[in-house]
């Protein structure tokens, strides 16, 4: 067997440790002997962890070959790259529904680039709080999301529960978003209920989940593991969904770090959607691509696709109610014609409509589902829970908190509270601006 010891292709760098090659190797053992297993990632800045297959089983089967045998296997477009290995395990886990619990997967330790462990570290303290803060052993009914963050919160959620009586814990059931979030919940030793078996009037206490980027409102991008779905109904049905995750995830706008948009389709429809998505300024959507050991699109948990559209990054709803704002002062004091003038040089007419490629997150999320054949959008905006029910309805697809993980080891949050408070001083400073425009005199052009 050959051994990769030489010749190491330019984007990776050679094992830490010199590795046994066995023929035939259990994958469980082989990952043992491969703490430093060079891995296929998507480009572009998706998660390695949730948002792409890392040819695991396959990858495993196949043994350990030289970095240059490994590279021309993968398909197009993909780099190499240094994972964890809980990664790894928890990807086959999700991906190939392999045999490994979760039990496992936390059993087995292993070196983490430096850049992992402060990324793991931060998911974990962002858990860890969320749990604190929002989870009470006395609820009923509680939503886990997918991903590999999800897995932190379930591990604070099961140090809570140690301490619960076994008779008070029955009374206790986890709604899963999907098959690994499900495996996650029963590898914890908890209860899972599916979701359709949640009676119709019945609402979460709290769902808890992952995001793949959040914007100021907290408006979401998720489906970077292809749960949108799930996840949505989960959000949905939840009083409240607080939201974990990362300091990567911490955008000021939609689809800053993300490159797009996740959306579940029906696979008849599949050639429609992509073409209404270009007709929508999508450049280049894409169908994600599934595991190379069984060739073709990967499915998601209903056996539909997952359309990758890449977009122009989102204006927050409040980005337009200030253009706006402006532009009907600008009414006030301008001719139409000097102002049609400006608007069209500053670019924002029909602002947030798609005009001049700017969508506003809640009107592009409107209109993608608006395809025939799209399932369900990864974008999680309007409402939060706790705004819902006060108008009447039940839940909101917006968390009602974030909690990032940073770098530095601390924890940040964020509230619908937060949000609203920054968005009233953008806007108190719109106020001002629009009061000195309307003190001084616009000459016509
Ligand atoms: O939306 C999701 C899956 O569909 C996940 O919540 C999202 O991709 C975040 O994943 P991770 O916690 O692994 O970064």
């Amino acid at each position: 067997m050959p051994r990769c010891s030489q010749h190491f292709h330019p984007l990776i760098s050679p094992p830490s440790a010199p590795h046994r090659v066995h023929r035939n190797p259990s994958p469980l053992s082989f990952l043992r002997n491969h703490p430093d297993l060079y891995l296929a990632r998507r480009p572009l800045g998706s998660s390695v962890n949730t948002a792409w297959p890392l040819h695991g089983q396959s990858f495993l089967q196949r043994n350990f070959r030289t970095p240059r045998q490994v590279q021309l296997a993968l398909p197009r477009r993909t780099t190499l790259t240094r994972t964890p290995l809980k990664t790894i395990l928890y990807t086959n886990q999700l991906r190939s529904r392999s045999i490994y619990s979760h039990h496992q997967v936390r059993r087995i330790t292993t070196k983490q680039s430096p850049m992992a462990e402060i990324v793991e570290a931060a998911k974990k303290a962002a858990g860890k709080q969320a749990v604190a803060e929002h989870f009470l052993p006395t609820m009923n009914f509680v939503g886990i999301g997918s991903g590999t963050t999800i897995v932190y919160v379930v591990d604070a959620i099961k140090a809570v529960m140690a301490s619960v009586p076994p008779e008070k814990k029955a009374n206790m059931l986890f709604v899963p978003t999907g098959y690994q979030s499900r495996r996650v919940i029963e590898a914890a030793g908890l209860i899972p209920l599916p979701f359709d078996s949640l009676p119709a009037d019945i609402m979460l206490d709290v769902a808890f989940d992952g995001a793949d980027e959040v914007d100021e409102e907290l408006n979401c991008i998720k489906g970077g593991g292809a749960c949108l779905f799930q996840e949505k109904l989960v959000a949905e049905r939840a009083r409240k969904f607080i939201c974990v995750a990362d300091y990567r995830k911490d955008q000021e706008r939609l689809l800053t770090g993300w490159p797009s948009i996740p959306i579940e389709v029906a696979p008849i429809a599949v050639n429609t959607a992509l073409r209404a998505l270009r007709a929508l300024g999508s450049k280049n959507p894409v169908v994600r691509d599934g595991l190379m050991a069984k060739a073709g699109p990967m499915k998601t948990d209903q056996d539909f696709f997952i359309i990758d559209a890449p977009f122009p990054q989102l204006l927050t709803m409040n980005d337009v109610n200030r253009e706006q704002r402006r532009t009907s002062l600008a009414m006030s004091t301008e001719s139409t014609v000097s102002l049609l003038k400006k608007a069209e040089l500053q670019g924002i007419t029909g602002m947030g409509g798609g005009g001049g490629g700017k969508w506003e997150v809640n009107t592009l999320s409107r209109r993608i589902k608006a395809i025939t054949g799209v399932l369900e959008v990864g974008i999680f905006s309007g409402f939060n829970g706790t705004e819902a029910q006060e108008k009447g309805l039940k839940g909101g697809q917006k968390p009602v908190a974030v909690y990032f993980g940073m770098a530095d080891g601390s924890v940040k949050k964020r509230t619908a509270g937060d949000a609203m408070h920054d968005i009233r001083l953008e806007d108190a400073k719109v106020d001002e601006e629009v009061r000195r425009m309307s003190l001084a005199t616009v000459p016509e052009d």
